[in-house]
């Protein structure tokens, strides 16, 4: 699923309105009337008191709508218009008439105002800001940010938690609504994926406005949020008259004394991913450790005991995944260097070897095309250099790919996937993961990917999400704190199951299948 920014979400709404021959306040009433529909059918005329607090622009609109229809349907409301600016919009405008008419006078909020009393058993709907925030608010709107969220009360916002900012950090961290659940029109909104921001939304959903199916099919977006549907359409089938040799040889590089298991872990995700034949290459001391803890693998060994010296070997891989539990001594960086420059073959780099590049950035121009890069946020800003916030990141993110044509795997709670312009946002995955040789298992899983022929890119988006939903299935049965990478592998095989159960036909969530 596509997701848009706010100038390209305005250019849809605007088609859609051209197309459909509708105006832009019937729009409004068709969204604003989807949000009642979601509360109707929850709350059942229950009489819980709703406070609705509107801003002057479109999303004010929504809620002013929305507002009418809970008016209509005896619902107990209370209507605040935070009176933020002269400018109110048309159809803000034609519905707070159209309020008036029905005998419902909001409050109207301004700087001197008292903010009013809310119960923790109350209902806030958040109508404040939507797309169109584009400089910080008021202090004295942020004073009633603070106020709603210290309330306690349920919150909804409509579009998006008001005090988020489309394509922007968060200058003030105040000032943002704590969303319970955000329900947002057509199309996801980046923000809510992003570490620095997602934290401000427990749940979302998506609700469907009719904005034109082809206008939004046809348009280029720089992000994609990647469910089942969009990994299954990569999925490579086996084949009935295949062969080990027909899904390729992942080696895996990497172990020092202490840190062979992160190697184990890589060569079995490597190998549960379905890689036709796994080989290990490690210091001497990973040789029985590996033969035992996975005998599917062949092992080849350096001639240095403790740590890797020399990277050679005779026979010949379809992709090598290098990095995990490497260290970082002299003879390891110098064996690393000399490896990469005579290296042709494609590559996932990981944890020690993304370290080895931060450190010799000359390296950087000796990766293959398309070599993946799987940092997490640490050895991230060592390769890319600091960054201003979350869009900063992903803009030098974009730009690092670009410049050296490569993959670069940003993990986290919604591991982000960029090769050139393009940014892929996972679903799947959860803080169970938060724990020592998870990544091990991704590199792992990519390679054995890339050696069954998916591309580095498609192995990227879709290791990531066969990984997080191992996790996500393994974490059903022993709680997030319980989930060790183990637990990951052993999943793996469920996850790719999963992959063709059909899921509930119904609209996208933050939780269900996208
Ligand atoms: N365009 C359409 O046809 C539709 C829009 N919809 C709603 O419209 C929203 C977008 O509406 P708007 O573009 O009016 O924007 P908002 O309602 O998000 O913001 C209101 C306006 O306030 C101004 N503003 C921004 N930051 C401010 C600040 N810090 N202090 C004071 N004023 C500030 C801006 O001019 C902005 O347009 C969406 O989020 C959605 O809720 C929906 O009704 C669906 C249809
Ligand atoms: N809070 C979280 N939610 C979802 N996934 C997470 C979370 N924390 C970590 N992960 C995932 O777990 C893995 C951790 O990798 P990494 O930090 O390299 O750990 P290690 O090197 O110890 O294996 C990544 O795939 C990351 O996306
Ligand atoms: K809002």
């Amino acid at each position: 699923m596509k997701i848009f920014n706010a100038k390209q979400i305005y250019e849809a709404d605007k088609f859609t309105i051209d197309k459909q021959q509708i105006t832009s306040e019937q729009l409004m009433e068709r969204a604003a009337i989807q949000i009642f529909n979601w509360m109707h059918s929850r709350m059942q005329g229950a009489q819980a008191k709703i406070h609705l607090f509107c801003g002057i622009g479109n999303n004010g609109g929504d809620g002013l709508v929305l507002a009418r229809h809970l008016q209509d349907h005896d619902y107990n409301i209370e209507v605040f218009v935070v009176n933020y600016s002269e400018h109110r919009s048309k159809d803000f405008l034609i519905n707070l008439d159209r309020l008036k008419e029905k005998g419902v006078w909001p409050n109207f909020l301004n700087e001197q105002s008292d903010f009013p009393a809310i119960g923790k058993d109350d209902i806030v709907v958040d109508a404040i800001f939507g797309i169109g925030l584009n400089r910080v608010p008021d202090e004295w709107v942020i004073r009633l940010m603070h106020h709603l969220n210290n309330s306690k009360a349920f919150i909804l916002s409509i579009d998006m938690p008001s005090g988020l900012f489309m394509e922007a950090g968060l200058p003030n961290t105040e000032g943002v609504i704590k969303a319970n659940y955000v329900l947002t029109f057509q199309v996801p909104k980046l923000v809510f994926f992003l570490p620095e921001t997602g934290k401000y939304i427990d749940h979302w959903e998506i609700l469907d406005i009719g904005l034109d199916k082809e206008f939004l099919f046809t348009l280029k977006s720089q992000f994609e949020l990647i469910g089942k549907n969009e990994v299954l359409s990569m999925y490579v089938p086996r084949e009935k008259y295949s062969h080990k040799g027909s899904y390729g040889h992942s080696l895996i590089i990497g172990g020092s004394y202490g840190k062979i298991g992160a190697v184990v872990l890589a060569a079995k995700g490597s190998m549960l991913a379905g890689s036709g034949l796994v080989t290990a290459f490690v210091p001497r001391c990973g040789y029985l450790p590996l033969q035992t803890a996975l005998p599917e693998a062949m092992v080849i060994t350096d001639n240095e005991e403790l740590e890797i010296s020399e990277i050679n070997f005779s026979m010949l891989p379809s992709v090598i995944g290098i990095g995990v539990g490497i260290g970082t001594t002299a003879t390891t960086i110098k064996a690393f260097s000399e490896f990469l420059k005579r290296n042709r073959l494609p590559l996932v780099i990981d944890a020690d070897g993304l370290n080895i590049l931060s450190t010799n950035q000359d390296l950087f121009k000796e990766m293959p095309p398309q070599t993946v890069l799987t940092p997490h946020p640490k050895e991230l800003e060592r390769l890319i250099g600091k960054w201003a916030d979350d869009f900063d990141k992903l803009k030098k993110a974009k730009e690092f790919s670009e410049k050296y044509d490569c993959i670069l795997v940003i993990k986290g709670a919604n591991t982000i996937t960029v090769y050139k312009d393009m940014g892929y946002v996972n679903t799947t995955g959860n803080p169970g993961m938060a724990t020592g040789g998870s990544g091990d298992v991704l590199t792992g899983v990519i390679t054995g990917l890339i050696a069954q022929g998916y591309s580095a890119l498609n192995a990227s988006i879709f290791g990531v999400y066969i990984h997080g939903k191992a996790a996500d299935i393994a974490v059903e049965k022993c709680g997030f704190q319980a989930l060790i990478a183990s637990g990951i592998l052993d999943n793996i095989g469920k996850a790719y199951l999963d992959l063709f159960q059909v899921s509930e036909p119904d609209v996208a969530t933050g939780e269900s299948e996208l």
